[in-house]
Order: structure tokens, then C-alpha cells, then sequence
């Protein structure tokens, strides 16, 4: 079973129970088991599960809880928790410090997804703004020192590797003592992979060990081979200094739970999944976060710093543009590319509580990331002037055949990109200019805005999880026929204005800092206006 449908089924289970008139020993056995059957299913360790089921049980006594009224709330507590400790070892994972000269030496059996892997870690490091190079040390795979230069110069990361060295002990410590003489902040080294674990691969991984002195080791398993997870974690973890561990092809179809349950039962914490073949998918793991969007929680903590890697605080000319009133075709472009940085669109409303990834299901984010990379040819294709205006200047045809011709793409589909952004102008003088919501900001909250967006109180965050706003908004989207159609609603102005009271109004009532919320709201807005754009890319074209 996959984990989306693991999901599914245990939140299924959960809310049976509440639907039991009568809360006893045998409606607990019944949601135990179903529970336990979902986990089987899902490959997880059957040990593991056993003990998942023990303590559930004992942390269950109904008849202490006889005269609680919060029995089905004790009960889905205990669940959740027990679910959280199946996939957490308790331990911290090492993580870089800018400034310090960090290597981290990536290990695992040849396709576990190894080369991937090192440059989506040195892409996420780079948003984080750290200096990141990458080292090919797999001399055993013809090609691999190829693909991870192309991975490297697509993401635009430094790489080194030798095409006439043999030895990987000798071209691992090379690129090392390079980036390092280069003040480079994380270097990364990739190494060779074995079809087996076997003691020649066991052996060059800890003489590479011993001549670099990483100061972490990943341990890259891949998420898809269910049950012999367990003896191959155990087998690396042997042999090797595991840091920490990155389960990769962890995609929506993926039947993770061996790898997950096997991984966490070493002792090792998981630091990312991998969910894809795109360098930005690489989502860092934590159990709570990882449960509850499972679950269809959603994952508030993960949106907040997706949304801080949006990097708002390079658009600090749209935010004051944005307080005025003002929304030019660069506003809009700058916005898309945010998104676009971001990775598919399924990731961010995957974070969203309520949204599951059952509902994600018919949302084809490719098409959409190829639909907007689309509009950025047709920025591309715009002078400057023309990026600065507000989108007026096209009402000439002779200006919308060049700059479609210029894209490649037909005159219509750049009237498409011009009838978008009017739309959100239109948004923007009503909240912007000195009576709207943004106008009313007083400049140190805009520049803290901008400045440094992930300043977000976590405490707010957590209000905002309970908040009636929020849920209203996606019980709303959920009760659409398709989080597309939900796209497309939201690029009408009616459907973001809703949204955005809804939440101004679970704001007030959450009771959370007033700057603290706007601050929020706004840097939502700065990726919800990219989302309307989104839906108007998709509904222009159908
Ligand atoms: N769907 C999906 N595919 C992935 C993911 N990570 C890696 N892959 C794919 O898995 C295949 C193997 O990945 P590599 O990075 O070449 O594997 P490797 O472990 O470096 O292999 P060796 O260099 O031979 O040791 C490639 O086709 C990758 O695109 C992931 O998270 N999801």
C-alpha cells in the first residue's frame, strides 16, 4: 500500500471511531486493527508494528478514561504519538554552519538515488546561502562523474571530479582540499555504489572516510524496496559512521513504510525524503510534520519555511510597489519565478491542513510548471520599459505580436498573461494606496517583511493551525470539484479577496500578534498572488 492510501486509511480508521456511539475494548481492537493491518500493508516492520499496537493499548485504559469525555481525543492522541515514535529515533540530525568548513560524505548501493541526492542537498543548502561544492569520488560507474557535473552546472553549483584519476580516495581528498582552500562552506562528496552490500564497497567507503574526515555521513536508501530495508540499513550503519539518512523516490506512489520504519529503528534520524527526480525535490523530514501531512494534517511549519525560500526579501522593490498599489508585469514575473523556485505546486498545498494528498491526486503539477515557465519566456521576451509598466502599453498589437513572437508562443497566450495580471493589479490598488491593508503597514514591518520573512513567531504558526480561518478556506477548496478548478476560482479577484478575509478574520480571533499576522498574511499573499496567476495560466488555456 502506498503511503498516500496509508494515510487515507488510518484517518479513515480515526474517524470511525468517532462515529462509535460507544467508545469500549472493542472498538479500540477494531481501529487497532485496521490500523495494524494499513501499517502491514505498507511494509513496515511487523515488530515495530506489534509494539506500536502495545503501547497504543497502554496508553489506552478506558477505564480510567471511563468518566472522560474525551475519550476519542485520548485515543487519536495516543495514535498519532505512537505513529510519530515509528518513524523517530529521537535524535537530531547534524545540520551545516555557514562559515565553518563542513564536508558530508553521501554513501549508499549504486541507484539508490546517491548522485540525485548530493546535488538536491547542495541546492537546499545554496537557498539557505550557503557556499556549496560538490565531489565526484564514484570511480566505479562509468558516467557518474558526467551526470553529476550536468546535475551540478543545471543548478548552477561548483563541481569537481577527474576523468584520469582512478583512485576515489585520491580525487575525493583533491576536491576537498580545493573547495576548502576556496572558503567553501559545504562540500559534498559523492561516492561509488555497489549492486550489493559487499565488502569491497564497505572498505573504499571507510578509507575515503578516514582521508577526508566528514564531519556527517548520509546514508541514501532507496524508499522503494520495502521489507529489505531493515538488513540493509542495519548493514550500513555497521560499517559505516551514519549521520544521517535520506530515503529517496519517496514520490506520491511510493510504498515507503520499510524503508521509513527500517531507517528509524537503527537509530539514525532521517533528515530528507526525496520526491522526485527534480533537484528541488528534497523535502527535509521530521515525524511530526511528515504524520501529520500524511494524515492530511497538513504541515504548517514546512509552508512557513517554503514560503521563506521564496527569498521575498529579494523583491523588497515589489513590497514597496505592492503598499502603494502598484502591481507592474516585473512584480508579477518575480512573483512566478518564486513559485517556479519552489518546485511543483502540489508541494505547497500539500502543506496545507485539510489538504491531503488524496485530494492532490488529479493536480498535474508538471503541466502547470511548464504552462508558467512558459510565461516566463514571454517576460523574457519583454524590455524593460515594458516590464515596468502596467501592462497598458500592450494595448498596441503590433508590441503583443513581437513579444509573442519573441516567446514562441501565440499573441493570445501573451493577452492570457496581460488579462492575469490585470486582475491582480486591480487587487493590489484596492489593498494598497494609504487606506488598504497593505498601504496601512507602518515601514518597519514592511521592511522586516522583506527583510527577513521567515521572522514568523512559531507560536503564531500553531495558533494559525487552529485557527478557524485557515481550515474554513480549505474545507472550501475541498468541497471544490479539484484543487484546479479551486486555481482558477482563486485567480478571480472574488476568490483571493475571500480567502484573504477569511483569514484576516481567524487573525483577529487566533489573537496572535497583530504584526506578527500581517507580516503573515502578507508574505502568504506573496505566494498566493503567484497561486492566482497559476489558476488563470491554467484556465486560459483550456
Ligand atoms: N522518482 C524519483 N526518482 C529518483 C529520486 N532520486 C533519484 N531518482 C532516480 O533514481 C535513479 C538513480 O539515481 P542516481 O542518483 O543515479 O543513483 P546513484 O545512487 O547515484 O547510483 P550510482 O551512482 O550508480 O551509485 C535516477 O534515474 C534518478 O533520477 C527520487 O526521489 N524520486
Amino acid at each position: 500500500m502506498v503511503l498516500n492510501e496509508l494515510g487515507a486509511r488510518i484517518n479513515g480508521a480515526l474517524q470511525a471511531l468517532s462515529r462509535q456511539p460507544v467508545i469500549d475494548d472493542k472498538a479500540v481492537d477494531a481501529l487497532l486493527r485496521e490500523i495494524c493491518g494499513a501499517l502491514l500493508e505498507s511494509d513496515v516492520n511487523v515488530r515495530l508494528v506489534h509494539t506500536l499496537r502495545q503501547n497504543v493499548k497502554k496508553r489506552v485504559d478506558l477505564e480510567v478514561l471511563a468518566a472522560s469525555a474525551n475519550k476519542r481525543k485520548v485515543i487519536q492522541t495516543a495514535v498519532f504519538d505512537e505513529l510519530c515514535s515509528l518513524v523517530d529515533p529521537g535524535v537530531q540530525p547534524w545540520k551545516p554552519r555557514k562559515g565553518k568548513q563542513n564536508v558530508v560524505m553521501f554513501v549508499g548501493l549504486q541507484g539508490s538515488g546517491k548522485t540525485t541526492s548530493c546535488t538536491k542537498l547542495a541546492a537546499y543548502y545554496k537557498r539557505k546561502g550557503l557556499k556549496v561544492g560538490l565531489v565526484c569520488a564514484d570511480t566505479f560507474r562509468a558516467g557518474a562523474f558526467d551526470q553529476l557535473k550536468q546535475n551540478a552546472s543545471r543548478a548552477h553549483i561548483p563541481y569537481y571530479g577527474s576523468y584520469n584519476e582512478a583512485d576515489p580516495v585520491q580525487i575525493a581528498m583533491d576536491g576537498v582540499a580545493q573547495f576548502k582552500a576556496s572558503k567553501f562552506d559545504l562540500i559534498i562528496v559523492d561516492t561509488s555504489g555497489r549492486h550489493k552490500q559487499e565488502a569491497e564497497l564497505f572498505a573504499e567507503m571507510e578509507q575515503i572516510a578516514a582521508a577526508i574526515k566528514p564531519d556527517n555521513t548520509i546514508f541514501v536508501m532507496d524508499g522503494t524496496i520495502g521489507q529489505a530495508a531493515d538488513a540493509q540499513a542495519r548493514a550500513f550503519k555497521e560499517s559505516a559512521d551514519i549521520g544521517s539518512i535520506i530515503i529517496t523516490k519517496m514520490d506520491g506512489h511510493a510504498k515507503g513504510g520499510g524503508a521509513i520504519s527500517a531507517v528509524a529503528a537503527t537509530g539514525s534520524p532521517i533528515e530528507f525524503i526525496g520526491t522526485g527526480e527534480h533537484v528541488h525535490d528534497l523535502d527535509p523530514f521530521s515525524a511530526r510534520p511528515f504524520v501529520s501531512k500524511m494524515l492530511g494534517m497538513g504541515d504548517l511549519g514546512g509552508l512557513v519555511e517554503t514560503v521563506k525560500d521564496m527569498q521575498l526579501d529579494k523583491n523588497e522593490d515589489m513590497m514597496k510597489n505592492l503598499a502603494k498599489g502598484v502591481f507592474t508585469l516585473k512584480d508579477m514575473r518575480d512573483q512566478l519565478q518564486s513559485i517556479l523556485k519552489m518546485g511543483p505546486l502540489s508541494k505547497i498545498m500539500g502543506m496545507m491542513p485539510g489538504v491531503s494528498p488524496e485530494m492532490m491526486r488529479g493536480m498535474d503539477a508538471e503541466d502547470t510548471t511548464r504552462q508558467l515557465r512558459k510565461y516566463m519566456c514571454v517576460f523574457d521576451s519583454m524590455t524593460e520599459k515594458e516590464l515596468n509598466s502596467d501592462g497598458r502599453l500592450f494595448d498596441a498589437e503590433s508590441r503583443l505580436r513581437r513579444v509573442a513572437r519573441g516567446a514562441g508562443v501565440r499573441p493570445v497566450e501573451v493577452q492570457a498573461l496581460l488579462h492575469q495580471h490585470r486582475q491582480f493589479g486591480q487587487i493590489v490598488k484596492r489593498m494598497g494606496g494609504p487606506k488598504g491593508m497593505l498601504g496601512k503597514m507602518n515601514p518597519a514591518m514592511m521592511q522586516q517583511m522583506a527583510k527577513n520573512p521567515g521572522a514568523v513567531n512559531p507560536n503564531m504558526l500553531k495558533q494559525m493551525g487552529g485557527m478557524g480561518g485557515i481550515q474554513n478556506m480549505v474545507k472550501q477548496m475541498g468541497g471544490m470539484s479539484g484543487i484546479q478548478n479551486m486555481m482558477q476560482q482563486m485567480g478571480g479577484m472574488g476568490g483571493i479577496q475571500d480567502m484573504m478575509q477569511q483569514m484576516m478574520g481567524g487573525g483577529r480571533g487566533g489573537g496572535g500578534g497583530g504584526g506578527n499576522m500581517q507580516d503573515m498574511m502578507a508574505q502568504m499573499m506573496g505566494g498566493m498572488g503567484g497561486l492566482g496567476g497559476l489558476g488563470g495560466l491554467g484556465g486560459g488555456r483550456r
